[in-house]
């Protein structure tokens, strides 16, 4: 018999259901590797090359970046961590994706937020960013120790441009059409958990019971929810 050492997790829900935050307390307590696809192409967009030029136009109108380029980009990170457990934060967010995701690795759990629209309109006017690492915050929620500025590294914060209310309300449309549907498609393969709820604090000792008892061995907890 072969034992499976690694777990491989997608955590999913609309822009501004908490994926970041969540993740945060997933890898603080289960040591998996996090990769968001908005980090990697925020990265990409930093670097003011061709291509991001191309994805900060798609982003900022409230749109998805293609398919093709997204997946390229993710499922070649994810082939340097074979031998690790990982959590994919942001994709797949169309059912393109889940297939190309699908047709190199198995996914063990998909953990979907479920949170009420209102509630994410209201969060995502206060949310404040820090580019480099994606650390997230919320003036209402978890405000910078200083204002403005990373705990970690005392660098400014800054706003995302495609927070702003009428883009808000575009990527939520979008997220009906585009992303509702990758839900049925992992339902039916008897993979997806959804946690539905207003507030982050709320949801989390559910997701962290949740992944006590799917994480193989769970040798990796090593923190409290
Ligand atoms: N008020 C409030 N804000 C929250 C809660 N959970 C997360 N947030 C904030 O809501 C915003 C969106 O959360 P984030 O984790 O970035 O969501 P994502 O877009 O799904 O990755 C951020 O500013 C978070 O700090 C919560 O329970 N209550
Ligand atoms: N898997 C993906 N497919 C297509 N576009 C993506 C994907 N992931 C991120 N993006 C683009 O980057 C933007 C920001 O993504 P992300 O940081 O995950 O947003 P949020 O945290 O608000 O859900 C998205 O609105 C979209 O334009």
């Amino acid at each position: 018999m072969v034992l499976q050492t690694v777990f491989r997790a997608v955590i999913t829900g609309a822009p501004g259901s908490g994926k970041g935050t969540m993740s945060s307390r997933i890898v603080r307590s289960f040591g998996l590797k996090h990769l968001s696809s908005g980090d990697m192409l925020r990265a990409i967009i930093e670097a003011k090359t061709d291509l991001g030029v191309l994805m900060k136009s798609c982003i900022d109108q409230g749109q998805l970046v293609p398919d093709d380029v997204i997946s390229r980009l993710v499922l070649s990170s994810l082939r340097g961590l074979e031998q690790s457990s990982w959590l994919l934060d942001g994709f797949p967010r169309t059912v393109a994706q889940a297939e190309a995701l699908d047709s190199v690795y198995d996914v063990d759990s998909v953990i979907n937020l479920d949170v009420p629209f209102q509630t994410i309109r209201e969060r995502l006017t206060s949310r404040w960013v820090h580019l480099p690492s994606g650390r997230v915050y919320n003036i209402d929620f978890n405000p910078p120790k200083r204002p403005g500025l990373d705990d970690v590294t005392g660098e400014p914060l800054v706003q995302r441009d495609d927070d702003r209310p009428e883009t808000v309300s575009r990527r939520l449309k979008g997220y009906e059409r585009q992303t509702q549907p990758v839900l049925e498609y992992y339902r039916s393969k008897g993979v997806l958990e959804t946690f539905s709820g207003t507030e982050t604090n709320k949801i989390w000792p559910h997701v962290h019971a949740f992944l006590t008892r799917k994480i193989p061995g769970n040798q990796q907890a090593v923190g409290k929810a």
